[in-house]
């Protein structure tokens, strides 16, 4: 197989140079590794060199595998086993495993994996009496390791007592790992660096290293790579400046120029087209990146056509945010006539705490999904602590709950006792938690025995549990909120000193998960979704039949219930339970999803805090972070930002989103899709295309076909307004024909009198308005004003800026230069018009298609009606919001009563359901609809468990080329 086939003019050139150390830079989607493979390859076939001789050094044990996959297609399966390929500790492992006894180090080593070291550490802790937690000693150790710094070292530097015991847990925990014969991940990298400097022969066979994602190594990795190379000098690295995320790793950007000053003659290839994202997705990425005036002048250039328009959304609040991206999820998958489904969106995330409101909207759609380097939030350490305390308050008999949180934090109750606690009980025949607490208040006497420390940790566990339940049981006090409790848990538990020790270097990721689960608390305690939680939970009475109606004191019980039914619905998708193969959604932080690639990717959060992280201090570090997540994107990219976050603080968005220009490069809301979007999509992913009657299928399956629910300006749709003004009114009253609880008659009822509330139901007609609706809709009408006068100023700026012919993105990019070049911009993409799908599509079968005004490019008119006017056809949607669609009127009723009430507005399945009919007394009659009010809250038990049998029949489409089915994970 000709390894140059199909590799562009950089790439050949890269992978054929005779230059002995070379840098292969390149923006994303480039295809780095694509190159790197051909170039290990290349220098097998032309170059002689034998294969292990060859060293390539990959970050993950996927990206080794992937690369091995390629090679043996050029050198075939005998050759490409013979490669030294493989993460830097594997191939570390290799030669210490061969080479060890030069260093003193036994064949038979054990590698320590982290568990093992905490095992290690936990003893060297406990024989001592320190307090330190073994994850955070362990990070701490590391953390010196990579530095280069052993315990001999620190021990000499430390000079508080806290230092010098952090010294003797290092310099023990050196000692015990050497007599167990043991080395810890830092250790393989270490020692193998050692290795190779005392005795360089180990590595004279070497003729060439390779390495991928140099701008992600770290010193010891670095040294290790110029080790490897000592003989013969010659290197190759691909790497991306503008994709180095790690530096909380230790990783070094600076390696790059570290290789320039020590190989001089260093030759540098940048690699400039990209292969994976649209046109317009690349120059928004650009524009970004560009932000950065210190970084080199890049050519990026677009292989694709320009696609869709990123989307830079508003949303109201970070719940509305949630809703709006799964129901674009959804609204995408549907209009793409089957070219895109869940398992093609990614939903990518600058910390993993924000996953929270995302998982729920998910879950209440019944959207399949599944989180990529992280951990399902309920199933977070830190957040299943704190819902175990809640639930040991909530119901302390909960043996399970009670011994996984009687000794965290650490209360000196040691396993032996704990046990030994638990089989009394047992024996006694009473819970765990009755028998402690007896035994804590002198009631009975255990026979285990109780050291004073563990006797003293016994009591202040009960205390915990005792005063939790006192303020959740009182008849008196002020209504107890979840909110509440988890403070008393936090406080009394000191649950925040826990985190610090146990969780060192992830404290803050780890207290922001305990603050998003305090939000969702805070979230499910406000008094009008408690009142409407409450109204969801009642059944509708049974005549005879008592029912015990569900209070709010039942605020926890309801709260824990929904966690736990989150939980196992996820989980039951985790077994495979379904018997259908599931499409699911990708949850990723943005550092997991690096390297990898969807054509869909939602990047919600987008705020200052957020992205650029609050706790960051290095702002370029953030803009790449979001360049690396906004190049994951092949077809469709969408960012956005709540404007109030979830602890219901105002947000501003991101600084880097609010650089003058940059909205030019993106959409206030999601595409129009029509058949033509569908179908190049379809180009773009290089898939089937739709057919028709997917396409009208889908379409026919939506509610909302365009993305207008929630106004631009991120304000709440009258429609959620009118519900919470409803829910918020003295006396509420019911709208006529929407759905409504059941309680809600009695208490209009009761509020008007049955006779009024009849008379009103009878009088009304479908849906009114209230003063405010009606002041709202003035004030929206001047807005579509405002964005229709926007709309024309866009047209007028692009038909100007498409007057040149040019299309690379060139230069290094700075505000100052943004003008300039938001025309070259403009003008290159006016040449990319001619190229794009888009404009491939034969006359008729191209309705309109969306613009990118600002760049000046129109994908939607075939090129024959352009060259005329460039505009004629072309139709922008000016006005994405939709009216409510209730029928305003306002009307009195027979008292004379004028009703100013608004109705939320009823979906179409609603309009054109046939009333609902009782059977009473032998004859059949119409009833009032009422339906639970699901449209209230998030997460009911029973909306879970609707939403759990309505998952299963969604996302199931069958995917053209899906990203589970190409087997990326
Ligand atoms: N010359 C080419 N022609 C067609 N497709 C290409 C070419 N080079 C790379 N590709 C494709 O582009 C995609 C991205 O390639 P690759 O993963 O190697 O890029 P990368 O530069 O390593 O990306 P990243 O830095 O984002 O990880 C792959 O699907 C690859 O097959």
């Amino acid at each position: 197989m000709d390894l140059l086939h199909g590799l562009n003019a950089a790439q050949k050139a890269a992978v054929t140079s005779d230059a002995a150390v070379l840098q292969v830079l390149a923006p994303p989607g480039s295809g780095k590794t694509k190159t790197l493979t051909a170039r290990v390859a290349y220098l097998i076939a032309h170059r002689s060199l034998k294969p292990w001789n060859i060293i390539t050094c990959t970050f993950t044990r996927k990206a080794a595998n992937e690369m091995k996959e390629r090679i043996r297609t050029f050198v075939g399966e005998e050759h490409a086993k013979q490669i030294k390929l493989g993460t830097f500790h594997a191939i570390a492992v290799q030669y210490l495993r061969q080479y060890g006894q030069h260093i003193g180090l036994g064949k038979d080593f054990g590698i320590a994996d982290s568990s093992d070291s905490k095992a290690v550490l936990k003893r060297i802790i406990k024989r001592n009496s320190f307090t330190i937690e073994p994850g955070a000693a362990l990070s701490r150790i590391s953390s010196q390791k990579v530095r280069g710094i052993n315990s001999e070292q620190l021990a000499l530097k430390a000079k508080h007592i806290e230092q010098q015991e952090f010294a003797q847990i290092f310099a023990e925990y050196e000692t015990e790992l050497k007599a167990s014969n043991l080395l810890d991940y830092d250790d393989l990298l270490l020692q193998c660096c050692f290795l190779m400097t005392t005795h360089p022969q180990c590595v004279s066979n070497v003729e060439a290293v390779l390495i991928d994602e140099f701008q992600d190594t770290n010193t010891t990795q670095y040294d290790l790579m110029r080790l490897f190379a000592q003989k013969r000098n010659m290197i190759t690295i691909v790497g991306d400046p503008d994709q180095s995320i790690y530096s909380f790793r230790s990783a070094e950007i600076q390696n790059l120029t570290r290789m320039k000053e020590h190989w001089p003659d260093t030759l540098t290839i940048n690699l400039e087209e990209n292969y994976r994202s649209s046109g317009a997705i690349l120059h928004a990425a650009q524009n970004i990146i560009e932000q950065d005036e210190s970084r080199p002048p890049k050519k990026l250039q677009a292989t694709h056509g320009l696609g869709l328009c990123p989307v830079l959304r508003k949303l109201p609040t970070a719940a509305a945010e949630a809703t709006w991206l799964v129901s674009e999820i959804q609204r995408m998958c549907a209009l793409s006539g089957k070219v895109v489904n869940p398992s093609d969106c990614a939903v990518l995330l600058r910390s993993a705490a924000l996953s929270r409101m995302i998982e729920a909207a998910l879950s209440k759609a019944g959207v399949p999904y599944r989180m990529v380097g992280g951990v399902r939030f309920f199933e977070r350490a830190e957040v299943k602590l704190v819902l175990d305390y809640l639930r040991v308050i909530n119901q302390p008999d909960n043996n399970e709950a009670v011994e996984r949180i009687i000794n965290v934090p650490s209360r000196r109750i040691g396993d032996a006792t704990i046990k030994g606690l638990l089989n009394e009980a047992k024996a006694k025949s009473t819970s765990f938690w009755t028998f402690i607490r007896e035994v804590s208040q002198g009631k009975c006497r255990s026979k285990t025995k109780l050291a004073a420390p563990a006797e003293k940790g016994l009591a202040s566990f009960v205390n915990i549990i005792l005063s939790g339940r006192r303020k959740l049981t009182s008849v008196d006090s002020d209504k107890v909120s979840v909110v509440d409790l988890i403070n008393l848990v936090i406080k009394k538990a000191d649950l925040q000193a826990y985190l610090k020790n146990h969780y060192e270097n992830e404290y803050e990721a780890r207290w922001s998960n305990i603050e998003e689960l305090m939000a969702l608390a805070a979230d499910a305690c406000d008094p009008d979704k408690v009142r409407a939680m409450m109204q969801e939970e009642t059944l509708p009475a049974i005549d005879g039949f008592e029912q015990r109606a569900p209070t709010e004191e039942d605020a926890l019980s309801i709260f824990l219930a929904n966690v736990a039914l989150t939980a196992s619905a996820e989980e039951k998708k985790a077994d495979g339970e379904e018997s259908e193969p599931v499409q699911q959604v990708t949850i990723s932080t943005i550092h997991s999803a690096k390297g990898l690639e969807w054509p869909v990717v939602f990047i919600p959060a987008c705020f200052d805090g957020s992205i650029p992280h609050s706790r960051s201090d290095d702002n370029d570090e953030e803009r790449r972070l979001l360049y690396v997540g906004m190049t994951r994107a092949q077809a469709m990219l969408y960012l956005s930002c709540p404007i109030k976050n979830t602890q219901r603080e105002d947000t501003t968005m991101s600084s880097f989103l609010t650089q003058p220009g940059v909205g030019s490069f993106f959409e206030e809301h999601g595409p129009s899709m029509s058949f033509a979007t569908a179908t190049g999509l379809a180009t773009t992913l290089k898939r089937d295309r739709p057919s028709h009657d997917a396409f009208q299928d889908g379409k026919k399956s939506l509610e909302r076909d365009e993305d207008d629910y929630w106004p631009l300006n991120g304000e709440e749709p009258p429609a959620e307004r009118a519900k919470w003004d409803y829910g918020r009114a003295e006396n509420p009253l019911p709208a006529f024909g929407t759905t409504r609880p059941a309680s809600w008659m009695s208490v209009s009822a009761v509020s008007m009198g049955q006779e009024g509330f009849s008379s009103a139901s009878a009088t009304m007609s479908a849906g009114f308005v209230s003063v405010k609706d009606k002041y709202d809709e003035l004030v929206e009408r001047d807005r579509l004003a405002a964005i229709d006068k926007r709309s024309q100023v866009r047209r007028k700026e692009s038909v100007e800026a498409s007057k040149g012919r040019k299309r690379q993105i060139e230069g290094q990019g700075c505000i100052s230069t943004f003008f300039a070049k938001r025309r070259a911009v403009a003008t290159d993409l006016e040449q990319e018009r001619d190229k794009s799908f888009y404009t491939r599509e034969p006359a008729s079968v191209q309705p309109a298609l969306r613009d990118i005004s600002n760049l000046g490019v129109h994908r939607n008119v075939h090129s024959q009606s352009l060259e005329q006017n460039p505009l004629s056809k072309h139709k922008l949607r000016n006005a994405p919001y939709r009216a409510p669609t209730t029928t305003t009127q306002v009307q009195s009723s027979d008292r004379g009563y004028v009703f100013l009430s608004s109705s939320p507005t009823k979906t179409e399945e609603e309009e054109n359901q046939p009333s609902e009919k009782s059977i009473c007394n032998g004859t059949e009659r119409d009833v009032d609809p009422v339906k639970q009010a699901s449209t209230f809250h998030t997460t009911s038990v029973q909306s879970l468990q609707q939403n759990a049998v309505r998952g299963r029949r969604l996302g199931v489409r069958p995917s053209f080329n899906g990203w589970a089915n190409r087997g990326r994970k």
